[in-house]
């Protein structure tokens, strides 16, 4: 269908559907799949769409066929995406039908979502970005245990797609009335929230970027809500945020990455050069004290904020851990508990040892690009989308890396 065609019956579907849509649109973008446009200039404060609870579909309004294979027990080990994803592999109602017609292809989505991708690409990515790869297979392994033995006809593919599908477009979710305390974890929270789910992610606020425009997204017992917190020019694209996430999030958890300069929420993980410098002893003392893991390097772009300091770059876990290398276990605690001494020398052996840290990831990350750049497997875009988050950590690396050397 071409574009204007669909971005007008989308709308006409989901209004029939008890959607509220005001001067916005559905939209194709370069790159992004389908987005949202402002088709007129937007009020700050205005609400530009409503998605009713009705349209809304969630663990609550799975099909009687699934939800009895849950109570006999048939299914009781499925996560909430495993049961969504199993309803949408085999939803063929007419009532969802154009929407379905609008989701990312089987294609499309081998190409971006490093879980399709050939195992010898899949073991480039960066450390961050591969034990979320690890996790999110183990979860998608979980769901199709509890799922294949009872659909014979489903294909593990068809199913990994709309895993995916349901993974990479749902809502955080709780039904009215529940109770604090029988909240279940995020990752159980979710809805497909039909035509909110077309927005594109941004990690820029409105007022940080006047040109991207990030909406706030509220719900309530009534259903979703989208509201502009600025002014919005007609033409432009509007976002909503997935969450403060890192490029290696956003690649594995979204198939995409946003330049680094877009992403003030990304970060490069010093764990696989840190960690294997600490002995058993020194673990033990970081874990004692929650210091054990999660040492990264803040985004920092060329040419910002001149005058910050290493501190601001490097997280203060990371020196906390490097400390410890440099200072016997009793001095280390006295500083943890009371604040070290800027004065006392150690400060210049941390910088030394941060530098070979560096230095190290910086070879990792050399070798990791001419391993991809010599790679025959995988596609070119899946090929080029590694080496583009590679270049990225390699940049900041040296940034920081020439930085302390001053
Ligand atoms: C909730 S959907 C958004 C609508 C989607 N673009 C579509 O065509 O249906 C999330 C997916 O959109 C794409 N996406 C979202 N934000 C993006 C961005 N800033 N740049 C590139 N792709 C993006 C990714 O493929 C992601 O998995």
């Amino acid at each position: 269908m071409e574009d204007e065609k669909l971005s007008g019956e989308l709308t006409r579907w989901a209004a029939s559907h008890g959607a509220k849509i005001k001067g916005i649109a559905a939209h194709k973008f370069p790159g992004k799949g389908l987005g949202v446009i402002a088709e007129r200039r937007l009020e700050a404060g205005e609400t530009i769409l409503e998605i009713p609870t009705s349209l809304i579909r969630t663990e609550f309004s799975l099909p009687k066929r699934i939800k009895k294979a849950i109570t006999t027990g048939d299914l009781h080990d499925g996560s909430v995406n495993g049961l969504l994803a199993l309803e949408l592999a085999q939803d063929n109602s007419k009532a969802y039908a154009l929407w379905r017609s609008t989701l990312p292809s089987l294609t499309d989505t081998k190409e971006s979502m490093p879980l399709f991708w050939p195992t010898s690409l899949q073991d480039l990515l960066p450390p961050p970005a591969l034990a979320l790869l690890r996790k999110q297979q183990s979860k998608l392994h979980r769901d199709w245990t509890a799922v294949s033995g009872l659909y014979p006809n489903l294909t593990l593919e068809a199913y990994t797609h709309a895993w995916l599908l349901i993974s990479t477009r749902t809502f955080y979710y709780t039904p009215p009335g529940q109770a604090a305390e029988d909240t279940p974890i995020a990752d159980e929270c979710l809805a497909i929230v039909p035509f909110g789910d077309y927005f594109n992610h941004s990690s820029s606020s409105s007022t940080s970027s006047p040109s991207s425009t990030t909406l706030k997204v509220n719900y309530s017992p009534t259903g979703y809500e989208f509201t502009t917190d600025a002014e919005v020019p007609a033409g432009a694209e509007l976002f909503i945020s997935y969450g403060s996430h890192t490029n290696d999030f956003l690649l594995v958890e979204y198939g995409f990455i946003l330049p680094a300069a877009e992403n003030a929420h990304d970060a490069v993980a010093l764990d696989a050069v840190v960690l294997p410098l600490l002995s058993a002893e020194q673990k033990k003392a970081l874990e004692r004290e929650n210091y054990l893991g999660n040492y990264v390097l803040n985004n920092h772009q060329e040419g910002e904020d001149e005058g910050g300091s290493e501190s601001e770059v490097v997280c203060y876990r990371t020196t906390v851990a490097l400390r410890l290398l440099c200072m016997p276990t009793r001095k280390w605690r006295r500083g943890l508990a009371s604040g070290f001494d800027d004065q006392d020398g150690f400060p210049g052996e941390v910088t030394v040892l941060l530098g070979n840290a560096l230095s190290s990831y910086i070879e990792m990350a050399e070798t990791s690009l001419t391993m991809i750049s010599q790679l025959d497997n995988g596609s070119a875009s899946q090929r080029d989308m590694m080496t583009r988050r590679w270049d990225q950590i390699l940049a900041q690396l040296m940034t920081v890396s020439h930085r302390i050397k001053l």
